[in-house]
């Protein structure tokens, strides 16, 4: 039985406003009991009303780093970096505050960037306090992408990796991705989903009939030690 709990709304902005309303309820709950919080969110287009409505939240971002599930290698001058995106839409106002700790370096591979990048991981006080993943119509989850080159590597349970490099035909640029284990070991797990198609595919990966079963998100439903909270628009 897996352990999913799906908020739906008919309006995707009162999903943003209700999912930010969560969040900065875990982070401020992290701050009161450890002093600081840490939050990792997605990339793509389906946060941004989202980062907009928690950039606004009240609580003392100074005690929070944010960073990313996963980052496209591309410089911050890209439209696709997904660090840009933070940047603009989640670390202003009220979130300005926080400390974005950034996954891509000054690197032309992610291989050649993961030495630095794992020591610019250090600094982070993990496991996470809250992981807002993602989804992709082909059913990838952070850069679990179908065919990836190291996907199984990422998955696997025994891994010791905090992040790996991936590349995969869907990915596009090359990726950097936090590996499943250290995600499934955050406090709170959302996934953010938006239409019908998406809706159709995550419904797939619940089932685990035919191509849902190998959909990679299948393996965070499948494996996640907290409740994977669903929040859904169409
Ligand atoms: O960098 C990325 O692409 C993401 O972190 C990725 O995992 C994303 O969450 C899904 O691809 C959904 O992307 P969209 O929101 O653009 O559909």
């Amino acid at each position: 039985m897996l352990n999913i709990a799906t908020h739906s709304f008919t309006d995707c902005h009162a999903l943003a406003a209700a999912l930010a309303e969560r969040v900065a309820a875990r982070l401020r709950e992290a701050i009161a009991v450890r002093g600081q919080a840490l939050l990792a969110v997605s990339g793509g287009s389906t946060p941004k009303h989202f980062f907009e409505r928690l950039s606004h939240a009240s609580l003392d971002w100074s005690r929070v780093q944010v960073t990313l599930v996963d980052e496209r290698w591309v410089p911050e001058s890209s439209d696709r970096s997904n660090a840009r995106l933070v940047k603009s839409l989640l670390l202003q106002h009220a979130a300005a505050a926080a400390t974005f700790v950034p996954l891509h370096q000054h690197a032309v591979t992610p291989e050649d960037g993961l030495a630095a990048l794992n020591a610019a991981l250090d600094a982070l006080a993990l496991p996470f306090d809250v992981v807002v993943l993602g989804m992709g119509e082909d059913g990838h989850t952070a850069s679990f992408f179908p065919g990836g080159d190291r996907l199984a590597d990422a998955l696997d349970p025994a891994g010791r990796e905090r992040v790996l490099p991936m590349r995969a035909a869907g990915a596009g640029e090359p990726r950097i991705t936090f590996t499943l284990p250290v995600l499934l070991d955050a406090r709170a797990l959302f996934l953010h989903v938006e239409g019908e198609a998406k809706r159709r595919v995550l419904a797939d990966a619940q089932l685990g009939l035919g191509a849902g079963r190998d959909y990679p998100v299948r393996a965070v439903l499948e494996r996640a030690r907290v409740p994977v909270s669903v929040y859904w628009c169409p």
